[in-house]
């Protein structure tokens, strides 16, 4: 029996899943992780802490399994994205803290680009938008704050890479330098459509080329794990963002399939084929993955903020109950949200609005208003947000969606997973196995193996728990989608 082991590098934990060869989660191990926020709007990680997690969970989820290195025919790697890491290419060390995806402290330098005039050449090339999310920004920073570091980047000295590169360089013992496609496409540096850093990018954002990894196929060769690390060498062969993997473990092959990630914020992808076409309704385009040689498969995404989240927030800042799974019953017993609408707007709105100034609002509220209408307008709030990002891709793609496939922590809630049906008006299907994205990373490497012969076969192996079928009336989602916008219209610039 052979075994794939996905390493699954998150923002908050590092987990480590093994998988056999049908697919199965045979164990699985996790290790939250610090997170700094040494100023307002700056988070930060501890590369070696995110290291040395990731490597126990890997070790501890073999021994529990009692699988030995040997049975292992791959590993793995999906990644927090867009994360920077900048490290010394002779000891390994990383120059100074991660700066992680949230962190806003190059807002300013991003602005500056745009009244350059600048978004219209970046967004071509790259499919995404001049914001601090992604990692262009934070590479010049530290090589401008970290002494002497520019200098050492510019004579070779340096690495930079994103949470799967500095994975990859630990597990091969600094043999390898490589990054993926998936990853590759969040720096704001590689041309999504050559999949190439791109010079022009390089200069706009000040970053040295000699800093930068190799662009490698998602599936294919990433090198090998140093032998002193699992006891004998094991081939590095499945490598994306943690998005794009969970796409692909959602066995979203065909153009026009959509995948919906509901944990703390929501991560909306559609497969759109092999031509990154841009959006003309405020998404980002994104490399999906690569096979080998073969010709990249490219995504539309929507990035939604809050989603569990602000069951979190009824839970811990408001104590609605004591467990999240509780907002169902509540939130069901009462037959609607009693015209009661609430925008999760905490820290602005993402797509397709991409207003940082909006801020959450409650409206509708009357004498009869309970603590049950409010659970209700928080899930259908989550539900209103991807509704919005799903109409947008819809009428990007001008392909009519055909089902919604969903994973995350909250789309265990049936009633939300319902009310996005009625609201989407297609089935969301709800796959047995929900760890999607560990099982894209197993899904890429075990295919460059050999494991599972192709796309089909993993096909096979991808499973409904359950289909939520639409059964809302077309007058009923009108009306309900005109009231979230009429809310959503209040909400938006209140911070200014
Ligand atoms: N039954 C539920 N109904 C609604 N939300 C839920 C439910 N269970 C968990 N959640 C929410 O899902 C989120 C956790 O999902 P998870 O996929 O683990 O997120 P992340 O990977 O972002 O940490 C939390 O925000 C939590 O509030
Ligand atoms: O680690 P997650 O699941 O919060 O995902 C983070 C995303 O990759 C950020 O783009």
């Amino acid at each position: 029996m052979k075994y794939i082991l996905s390493l699954d590098q998150g923002t908050t934990s590092s987990r480590a899943l093994l998988f056999n060869h049908r697919a199965q989660v045979v164990a699985l191990e996790q290790m939250e992780f610090r997170q700094f926020y040494p100023s307002p709007g700056r988070v930060e990680h501890d590369a070696e802490e995110i290291w040395r997690t990731q490597l126990a969970v890997a070790r501890a989820c073999l021994r529990k399994a009692g699988v030995r290195p040997e049975e292992l025919a791959a590993v793995g790697v999906t990644n927090q994205r867009e994360t920077t890491v900048i490290w010394d290419r002779k000891t390994g060390r990383p120059i100074a803290p991660a700066i992680v995806w949230q962190d806003r402290r190059t807002s300013e330098q991003c602005e500056a680009l745009v009244t350059r005039g600048l978004e219209e050449v970046v967004q071509g090339k790259t499919g995404l938008r001049i914001d601090s999310y992604f990692s262009a920004t934070k590479i010049a920073w530290l090589l401008d704050r970290v002494p002497g570091a520019r200098e050492r980047a510019e004579k070779g000295e340096l690495a930079f890479g994103t949470v799967d590169t500095w994975l990859i360089w630990n597990l091969t013992g600094g043999k390898v330098h490589a990054t993926d496609v998936s990853n590759a496409s969040r720096t704001l540096l590689c041309d999504i459509h050559t999949c190439r850093w791109d010079d022009e990018l390089l200069q706009i954002f000040n970053v040295p080329a000699a800093i930068l990894p190799e662009i490698r196929p998602s599936s294919g060769d990433f090198g090998v794990t140093a032998e002193y690390l699992f006891g004998r060498t094991v081939p590095i062969a499945g490598v994306a963002g943690d998005q794009q993997a969970a796409t692909f473990g959602q066995a979203c092959f065909d153009p026009g399939c959509a995948k919906n990630t509901y944990g703390t914020g929501g991560f909306l992808l559609m497969n759109i084929g092999e031509e990154a076409k841009l959006s003309n309704h405020r998404l980002i385009t994104t490399v999906g993955w690569s096979i080998g040689e073969n010709r990249p498969v490219y995504a539309s995404e929507g990035s939604v903020f809050i989603a569990g989240a602000v069951v979190q927030w009824l839970r811990d800042g408001l104590q609605f109950f004591k467990s999240a799974e509780e907002i169902e019953d509540l939130a069901g017993s009462v037959p609607d949200n009693g015209g009661v609408y609430l925008v999760p707007a905490f820290v602005g709105l993402g797509a397709p609005h991409w207003d940082a100034d909006a801020r959450g609002l409650m409206i509708g509220l009357t004498r009869g208003t309970t603590r049950a209408h409010i659970a209700r307008a928080a899930l259908e709030g989550i539900a209103f947000q991807c509704a919005e990002v799903l109409d947008a891709m819809g009428r990007d793609a001008r392909m009519p969606l055909k089902e919604l496939r969903v994973d995350g922590g909250a789309s265990r809630n049936n009633l939300l997973m319902q009310f996005q049906a009625d609201l989407s008006g297609v089935p969301v299907i709800r796959p047995a196995i929900t760890e999607t994205t560990a099982l894209g990373a197993a899904f890429l490497a075990g295919l460059a193996v050999g494991l599972w012969a192709d796309q089909e076969e993993i096909s096979s192996l991808w499973r409904v728990d359950r289909v939520f079928e639409p059964a809302m009336s077309d007058d009923e989602r009108d009306s309900l989608m005109n009231q979230w916008e009429r809310a959503v219209g209040r909400a938006r610039k209140w911070n200014t």
